[in-house]
């Protein structure tokens, strides 16, 4: 955590959150196809600029554009498999932030294995369910996040604990995925690595939070927590936040 912990300098969340609203970071997803429009309407509403393509003949020009880059496997075939590739090669050229998801490498042995040899290429954080986190083995450079109940940031032998969110979260499909997208938004407007991937996951957790304040279910939880995400602010953060680490 940035000068001192949680407790002296509560209000880096709020102003990392500021600084992708001011800065709109461009963020190019290699997204699956389940969760594309949630991850880009979740991005826009907190004030990050969204692109999708993963078209060979394109995805290097979109990622040239971009401040960050989020790579998610929920649906790999062997096109995505190349389109992560050549993102990934002007990612590292250019030294912009990117983030791992390896949606459901549990699933299958060759997703795991390939989201290991994405690892070896160095992302800045790697964002993972239990199931996916424990398949894999995380470069020391890299920040490591296991979401769940709560989520434990984790990098160069610190772990940062937060413990927001709402357990409708795990009813609505493509909230994980967000989160990867919304840590590098993050990640692309401050260079402590830790800090950043934190505060993502804590605004998204207040903002789930917020949401469900309003929520009758998984259908109108959705639509909420696009909304908490575009209005939230640093009060809600400080009166919610539960971080420790
Ligand atoms: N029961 C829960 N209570 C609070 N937050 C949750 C809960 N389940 C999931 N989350 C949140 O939902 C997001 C997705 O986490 P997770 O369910 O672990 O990933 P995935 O969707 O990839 O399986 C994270 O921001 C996590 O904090
Ligand atoms: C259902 C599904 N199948 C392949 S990717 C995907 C979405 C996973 O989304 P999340 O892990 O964020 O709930
Ligand atoms: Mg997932």
């Amino acid at each position: 955590m940035p000068a001192g912990n949680w407790a002296d300098l509560p209000q880096w969340p709020t102003s990392m959150l500021e600084r992708v609203r001011k800065q709109a970071p461009r963020v190019h997803c290699l997204m699956n196809t389940v969760v594309q429009k949630l991850v880009a309407d979740g991005l826009s509403a907190l004030g990050a600029i969204p692109s999708m393509t993963s078209s060979t003949e394109e995805v290097q020009d979109f990622a040239r554009k971009a401040d960050a880059l989020v790579v998610n496997l929920g649906t790999l075939d062997k096109q995505r498999r190349e389109a992560i590739g050549l993102a990934v090669d002007v990612a590292a050229a250019r030294e912009i932030p990117w983030v791992l998801d390896p949606a459901h490498c549990d699933y299958s042995p060759p997703r795991a294995r390939f989201a290991q040899d994405l690892l070896q290429r160095q992302p800045t954080a790697l964002r993972a369910n239990a199931a996916e986190y424990g398949l894999l083995t995380v470069p020391d450079r890299v920040v490591a996040v296991e979401t769940g109940v709560v989520d434990h940031i984790s990098f160069a032998g610190q772990t940062i604990s937060v413990a927001n969110g709402d357990p409708l979260m795990a009813k609505v499909t493509g909230t994980g995925c967000l989160s990867g997208a919304v840590i590098a938004a993050f990640l692309a407007v401050d260079d402590d690595r830790h800090a950043a991937t934190a505060a993502a996951m804590l605004v998204l957790g207040v903002a789930a939070e917020k949401a469900a304040l309003s929520a009758s279910g998984p259908g109108s939880f959705e639509p909420a927590l696009l909304d908490a995400l575009a209005a939230l602010d640093g009060g809600d953060i400080l009166e919610r936040a539960k971080v420790t680490g």
